[in-house]
């Protein structure tokens, strides 16, 4: 039987994840290799594509979408580029993972889905990876068995051992938050109506003027109670915990129980310090799944409209952490095409 050619996979955004999606296309994945890469830094373009047989180094994205090598585009560029790199992508028809959050705000995540239906189909995968960590499948699929029964409450834990320099108080909302904001209604299968943020003195470990950590409440139209601390300067580990208390049980998942150890009177384990350690079978599973359906010619996982709901969640945070009290989340109708 004819072997059938791996995807070509553009990298838009040659930083942190970009790199490492790079080395998990060309080492972990099947099916794919990294065909092209940009970014805006173009020297940091070639010193990634110099070491990827085959792989060229662009300085925008409409100029990696035109090659003949590229049949597909992973953006990992920062949060505000995502929707000029969507739209060049829908140009050229191409199939696209883009990296969490689908966009900053809900009006730019509209502009991305309505560009998106005018298409007719869904192009898009949005990299809530999550729904892929071992932990989180285990935790749904428990849930779907209704065992449990009606899911009451769900407690989340969210902790990074330091906020990079550029972080503000808002970003522990749609930077951080926005995946328990897409893990809340994924797991649930409920939109989220409503967010109240309460804001405990911030610690001082935190760079100055930074509120964190944060604490905040979601209400959603099933009648769940969802609840997050995000703390991103708790200097110890990258922890993620999840607790679904529902009404004849409850299951846990993030404890990070894998090894334990006894030695010298105490007993313990380690804990994971970053995302890439905690997820990193989350991410490879995202983007085999990615790769697997885009080659059959299918767009599966988190979707444009999984994006927008994220979007408008956080925004809602946002306002909800400025200006105080309990903001209701205004989400429009879902489009035909988010439906299925
Ligand atoms: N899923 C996760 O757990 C996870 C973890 C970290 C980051 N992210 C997401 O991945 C994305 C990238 O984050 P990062 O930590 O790698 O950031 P980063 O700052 O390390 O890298 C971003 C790169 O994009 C480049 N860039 C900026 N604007 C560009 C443009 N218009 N076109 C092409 N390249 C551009 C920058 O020069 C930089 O090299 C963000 O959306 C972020 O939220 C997701
Ligand atoms: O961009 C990162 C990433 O999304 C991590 O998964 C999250 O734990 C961090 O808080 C966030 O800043």
């Amino acid at each position: 039987m004819a072997q059938r050619a791996p995807l070509g996979v553009a990298v838009i955004g040659t930083g942190r994840m970009g790199t490492d999606h790079v080395r998990r296309i060309q080492q972990v994945t099947s099916g794919a290799r990294v065909s092209a890469v940009v970014d805006v830094d173009a020297e940091r373009a070639k010193a990634v594509a110099a070491r990827v047989d085959g792989c060229t180094a662009y300085p925008d994205p409409a100029a990696a979408m035109a090659a003949a090598d590229v049949d597909a585009v992973l953006v990992a560029s920062p949060g505000p580029a995502h929707e000029a790199a969507l739209l060049t992508a829908f140009e050229h028809d191409l199939p696209v993972l883009c990296e969490k959050p689908l966009a900053p705000d809900a009006a730019t995540a509209l502009r991305i889905m309505e560009a998106e239906q005018k298409l007719g189909r869904r192009r898009v995968q949005v990299g809530f990876m999550r729904r892929y960590d071992p932990e989180y499948a285990k935790l749904k699929a428990l849930l779907e068995t209704g065992q449990l029964g009606r899911p009451l409450m769900l407690h989340n834990r969210h902790r990074n051992v330091a906020s990079p320099p550029f972080f503000t108080s808002d970003m522990l909302i749609t930077d951080s938050v926005v995946h328990e904001t897409d893990a809340a209604r994924w797991l649930l299968g409920d939109e989220i109506t409503a967010v109240t943020v309460l804001r405990p003195n911030p610690s001082s470990n935190a760079p100055d003027g930074l509120l964190d950590p944060q604490f905040i409440v979601f209400e959603t139209d099933g009648g769940a109670v969802v609840d997050v601390e995000i703390f991103v300067n708790c200097g110890f580990g990258y922890q993620v915990q999840a607790e679904v208390v529902c009404e004849r049980g409850t299951a846990r998942i993030g404890d990070g129980h894998a090894l334990v150890t006894n030695m010298a009177g105490r007993w313990g384990g380690t804990i994971a310090q970053d995302f890439t350690d905690r997820f990193e079978a989350a991410y490879d599973l995202q983007i085999q799944a990615w790769v697997d359906a885009t080659r059959r010619g299918e767009v599966t996982g988190p979707s444009v409209w999984d994006g927008y709901a994220a979007a408008a969640v956080c925004e809602t945070g946002v306002t909800a952490l400025t200006e105080g009290g309990r903001r209701e989340v205004e989400l429009i109708d879902r489009p035909e095409l988010y439906r299925s």
